[in-house]
């Protein structure tokens, strides 16, 4: 950790995935000294490539900005580097490693032949027109069109990343290499993305939520949820939870939270989808319309709940939260987001023993269901959206069954951060050790 520290100074979030992984993978290194001896984690640290380019666009003003971009091809051992494009204001290095690092694990536990990286730029889509978001995708994939491919990197969509975005991305990237490939995962349905695609995150952090509860003889049925987030993956976590029967009392964005005691229901997810997907306005509407409370500037922790699902940003929920979620009685925390808990508040899961699904392992099912989409571009047939959510909901299931494997402690508590590491962890290595020193 010294090491990765010095090398790589000020990416606080990158130190914070990275040591996570190291903590809960020290102990299974030292009894498999031949991972040591070949420095594997030493070299899974470092990226095998790290691009930065300048973005400059034109806005509707006519005046010239200039935004940066990013590509961070991770780890490539058992597959094309694969991962999403994140545009946030708040988008550096660090925090794009920290991504691509959690995207090698993660990928890897899919059992999907794909490696890790992660992109995007610091470029805000908000409050900019269609037309601005056009002219910045075209100059953005302008530069990392040479850096990608259908069998070498395929990115997709993260924060700040849809479908328009995605339509943009790609024909930017159709028009300079005159190809129609599975370059990007996402895309919508009519030119070659995967039913179910936008669905998946959302349903597969609610199927890794079922899979818990069973593992103590229950289910989803009845439970109260919160859910933070109101985007991509926390719209479609709402709609596999009410058709689960739980009741989902809380969204949210970054300006704030919606609390609704009776519960979202379809009707009213639809009013946040549009909201989101196509006014692209504030989660706050939400109250005003449905007259429930609003609270600024806060996140919904405090809310009473069985079921957490954090599905907006990293570090999201902190010590204090995590304390404040297990004395409401929440046992079940499934992370829709990448490391949207700090370590403290992992600290505070794992001691009160609760039903804890890291986001590497609990996330899994947008990229998984991104390696179908990609396993359909290259048959050239498309999967019918019953095939696609049979195999989400299989995946995801094993996913859970590894982390079984590899986290079930002495006392029979399954640990599933250690689950996670470990089990994304050994196929990577393994492929690592027999690749040579590359
Ligand atoms: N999309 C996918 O397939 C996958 C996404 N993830 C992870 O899920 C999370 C959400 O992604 P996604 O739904 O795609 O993104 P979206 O851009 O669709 O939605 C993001 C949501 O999180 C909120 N948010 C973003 N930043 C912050 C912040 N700093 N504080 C509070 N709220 C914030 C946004 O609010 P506002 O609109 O106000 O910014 C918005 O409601 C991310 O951690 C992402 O990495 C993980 C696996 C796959
Ligand atoms: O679908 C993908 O390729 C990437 C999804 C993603 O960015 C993630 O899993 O965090």
């Amino acid at each position: 950790m010294a090491k990765v520290i010095a090398k790589n100074p000020g990416e606080s979030e990158f130190h914070q995935a990275v040591k996570e992984v190291v903590e809960s993978l020290m102990p299974f290194i030292d009894e498999n000294p031949k991972y040591n001896h070949a420095k594997i984690l030493e070299r899974m640290v470092e990226p095998e490539r790290v691009m930065m380019f300048r973005v400059p666009w034109v806005d509707d003003n006519g005046e010239i900005q200039v935004n940066r971009g990013f590509r961070i091809q991770m780890n490539s051992a058992i597959g094309p580097y694969k991962g999403g494009l994140r545009f946030h204001p708040t988008v550096n290095l660090g925090i794009l490693k920290f991504l691509a690092f959690e995207q090698v694990f993660k990928n890897s536990l899919t059992t999907l032949p794909m490696g890790g990286g992660k992109g995007g730029s610091d470029f805000d889509p908000k409050g900019k027109s269609d037309n601005e978001v056009m002219r910045f995708c075209q100059s953005f994939m302008t530069e990392l069109q040479r850096f990608i491919g259908a069998d070498t990197d395929v990115p997709a969509g993260d924060i700040g990343v849809g479908g328009r975005e995605i339509g943009f991305l790609y024909g930017q990237y159709k028009r300079i290499r005159n190809e129609f490939t599975g370059v990007l995962t996402g895309k919508a349905i009519e030119w070659g993305g995967s039913l179910i695609r936008p669905e998946a995150t959302g349903y597969g952090a609610v199927y890794f939520a079922d899979q818990m509860l069973k593992t103590r003889g229950q289910d989803l049925n009845g439970k109260i949820a919160t859910v933070s987030g109101s985007g991509n993956v926390s719209q479609y976590a709402v709609e596999k939870l009410i058709q689960m029967g739980s009741k989902v009392v809380t969204m949210s964005d970054s300006l704030g939270f919606v609390y609704d005691p009776a519960g979202f229901d379809e009707e009213k997810l639809a009013f946040v989808l549009e909201l989101k997907n196509i006014r692209r306005g504030r989660i706050k509407e939400y109250a005003d319309k449905y007259n429930v409370q609003y609270f600024e500037g806060q996140t919904p922790w405090n809310i009473k709940c069985d079921v957490a699902f954090p599905c907006a940003t990293q570090n999201e929920i902190n010590e204090d939260d995590a304390n404040m979620l297990i004395k409401n009685g929440c046992y079940v925390v499934s992370e829709g987001a990448n490391m949207p808990s700090t370590p403290e508040a992992v600290e505070v899961y794992l001691k009160a023993k609760i039903l804890y699904g890291p986001g590497k392992a609990a996330n899994a099912g947008g990229v998984s269901t991104s390696g179908l989409e990609m396993s359909q571009n290259s048959m050239r047939l498309p999967w019918s959206r019953e095939e696609v959510d049979a195999r989400l909901h299989q995946i995801m299931i094993n996913i859970h069954e590894t982390c079984v494997k590899y986290g079930t402690e002495k006392d029979g508590f399954i640990n599933y951060v250690k689950g996670a590491n470990i089990g994304g962890f050994i196929k990577v290595a393994d492929a690592m050790m027999v690749q040579g020193v590359v």
